[in-house]
């Protein structure tokens, strides 16, 4: 099998085209293949597939083995892929994935590659038990929960896969290991959660760090940086339009008020090429 290693802000992936569906062992796959001792490494193991919708159709499989519905730095990577390697000439397209339908992706190309990526990551589903969590309220604001004695606020966003935002003191130095695990398969989410902790800077500046369901903690998580804004907006703590500064790098997002869709702006970056 050729593969592509590729990442978004160091979120990585090994992208493989040219299948027409997923193969059916494709959750043995990510794990031995993830595995950044005895595999080639990395946080998802993602499927370029055909559409009958869109252009493209992306899966995602995490590297637990799990499958992920959307997963926002995977989306720009595979944009990128179809472009610098010929599957499409156009610098407006679709990708369909599991979470978020057919969704548009505009590219920036420099000297025919593609460089930076603006994806409409869809509209935030804010009804708590589609998210989804165990709490019937809609949006799920400042909702305690309590993990180990120690008591958290979170807001509940799903981007086609779920969120919990919480807010913190100094999420670049937060307790990630400690915590992120424990709150990933809380019982008030159901398909368990992604979490991220925030601290914010300014009214359109954030800290976010995350600890992804299914891959623990990533460099950047897309999805959570649509839900970062999303909640961040809800809790009028920022602007509609903010930047999200991740361990690996910075995402502009945009919660469009007349659309409600949320834009996602940022790099996508090839490092290298294999067969396993
Ligand atoms: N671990 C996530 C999928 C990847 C999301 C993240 N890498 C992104 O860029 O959105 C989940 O199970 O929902």
């Amino acid at each position: 099998m050729n593969f592509t290693k590729m990442h978004g802000l160091g979120n990585d992936f090994i992208v493989v085209a040219g299948e027409t569906q997923l193969p059916d062992n494709a959750a043995q796959l990510a794990e031995q293949l993830c595995n950044r001792f005895f595999g080639i490494g990395a946080d998802g193991l993602v499927y370029i597939l055909p559409s009958e919708q869109a252009d493209f159709r992306m899966r995602i499989i995490n590297s637990d083995g799990s499958e992920a519905e959307q997963c926002g730095n995977a989306i720009r990577c595979v944009a990128k892929y179809v472009y610098d390697n010929g599957l499409t000439n156009k610098e407006s397209l679709t990708i369909e994935t599991l979470g978020a339908g057919v969704q548009a992706v505009q590219l920036t190309v420099e000297n025919g590659k593609v460089e930076k990526v603006r994806v409409n990551m869809g509209q935030p589903i804010l009804e708590g038990l589609k998210v989804p969590t165990t709490i019937d309220a809609n949006p799920v604001i400042g909702q305690s929960i309590e993990v180990d004695g120690r008591e958290f606020k979170f807001t509940a966003v799903s981007m086609g896969n779920p969120h919990c935002v919480i807010y913190v003191d100094d999420a670049v130095n937060f307790d990630l290991a400690t915590w992120g695990p424990k709150l990933e398969v809380h019982p008030l989410f159901p398909r368990k959660i992604n979490v991220e902790f925030v601290t914010v800077r300014s009214k359109d500046f954030t800290d976010m760090r995350v600890w992804e369901r299914g891959a623990g903690p990533t460099l950047a998580c897309g999805t959570g940086a649509c839900a970062t804004v999303v909640a961040s907006v809800l809790n009028g703590l920022t602007d509609r339009t903010a930047t999200v500064s991740l361990k690996g790098g910075d995402l502009l997002i945009e919660w469009d008020e007349a659309t409600n869709f949320v834009f996602m702006t940022g790099p996508a970056a090839e490092v290298f090429r294999g067969t396993v």
